[in-house]
């Protein structure tokens, strides 16, 4: 909406000064009205869009850009529609941001891998580096969002914002929440005091941090949430509001892909010591134990991961419980078996973490949890 107001203040000052130029014209007596407008037109084009901020939109797919033949079955194809016809399927995104619109990938996110991970980071700080973009939009499913978002964050130098966004019902359906949650995302990559907060994920008026958001819902449209870091702002009516000050977490170096193997495994009751054992036989370079309770798991499969983490597998224990902290040495020593705790990070971050502080060469326990303690 500043926007509007610029440039219709814009067309006033220019107005103003056309009609300056033609009474200096006429008092003069020369008719230079004419060449005054051909000269301030140009400026006043330029001028409008650069007050524009420029968004970069990549599209990976997801049910964001799903397409079905049957608007009531529920049954659809993710990732099929394509970047520019998703963009200009928004109303009014134009009055927001200058955007330009590529695609990255077309998958449902249940496939998303390391090397698109990297073709997105690399897309991204080359855009930043070379100036080409203020901000960033990334349409994305939402069933790895947590993971892709994590990782930018992770490995991205930047204090421009980034936002991740997609939706739970295909572009084709019955009140898809597709085109809101890009405006909104688009609304949230462009506001002033997103500056600096790093990787967020936007989705039904909702804005949340790479770290903290998680999927909660497998098909309702209020799924992404922070049950342990708790939001970040609301897009309100049009308003974005943040409720917390702007910070940004650690930064580590891109790798090659693939990133190395960290295994997650899930815990449960008469548990014994197999999937621990295949894992180090598969040469896993990490483990991330989704545990019961505060990362609580079998004494066979305790003992299992000890010999795993005296082995230099870095043993991660995270939590199967959605909400809550893994606090070290509770039920279990991790000082004595070298085990690092998780903190707030669920298993699919924790393991997103592992790989890269693996990949950058951080594999002393005590170091490895001195990163999982930075940033939250
Ligand atoms: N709502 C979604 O986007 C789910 C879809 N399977 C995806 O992650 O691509």
């Amino acid at each position: 909406m500043s926007i509007t107001i610029q440039s219709s203040s814009f067309r006033q000052f220019f107005t103003q000064k056309l009609l300056a130029a033609a009474m200096v014209s006429l008092l003069t007596g020369f008719i230079a009205v004419a060449p005054a407008y051909a000269q301030e037109k140009p400026m006043s084009t330029t001028n409008q869009q650069a007050a524009l901020p420029r968004v970069l939109l990549l599209a990976t797919g997801g049910t964001i850009a799903g397409s079905a033949d049957n608007r009531g079955s529920g049954a659809y194809n993710s990732g099929a529609i394509g970047a520019q016809q998703l963009v200009s399927s928004v109303a009014g995104l134009g009055d927001l941001a200058s955007l330009s619109a590529e695609q990255i990938a077309s998958i449902g996110s249940q496939d998303m891998s390391d090397d698109i991970w990297r073709k997105l980071a690399s897309r991204i700080q080359k855009a930043f580096d070379q100036g080409e973009a203020d901000a960033v939009v990334i349409t994305h499913g939402t069933d790895t969002m947590e993971e892709t978002a994590f990782f930018l964050s992770l490995v991205l130098k930047t204090d421009k914002p980034v936002v991740l966004v997609g939706s739970m019902r295909p572009a084709t359906a019955l009140g898809a929440d597709g085109p809101a949650n890009i405006y909104e995302a688009v609304q949230v990559a462009v506001d002033k005091e997103s500056k600096g907060r790093g990787v967020m994920v936007v989705m039904n008026d909702q804005i949340d941090s790479a770290r903290g958001v998680t999927k909660t819902h497998s098909t309702s449209v209020q799924t992404m949430q922070s049950p342990n870091l708790g939001s970040e702002g609301y897009v309100d009516l049009g308003h974005v509001r943040f409720v917390k000050p702007a910070a940004q977490g650690q930064f580590l170096k891109l790798p090659e892909a693939p990133l190395p193997r960290v295994e997650i495994i899930y815990s449960h009751s008469n548990m014994d010591a197999l999937q621990i054992e295949h894992a180090m036989a598969d040469k896993a370079k990490g483990i991330v134990l989704a545990g019961m309770g505060d990362g609580n798991t079998s004494k066979a499969a305790l003992a299992a991961l000890e010999k795993a983490a005296a082995q230099g597998i870095v043993v991660v224990r995270s939590t199967r419980v959605s909400k809550g902290y893994v606090n070290r040495n509770v039920e279990v020593d991790d000082s004595k078996s070298g085990f690092i705790a998780s903190m707030d990070l669920n298993p699919q971050k924790a393991r997103v973490l592992t790989q890269l502080l693996i990949a950058n060469g951080v594999t002393d326990p005590q170091k490895v949890q001195e990163a999982f303690l930075n940033g939250h």
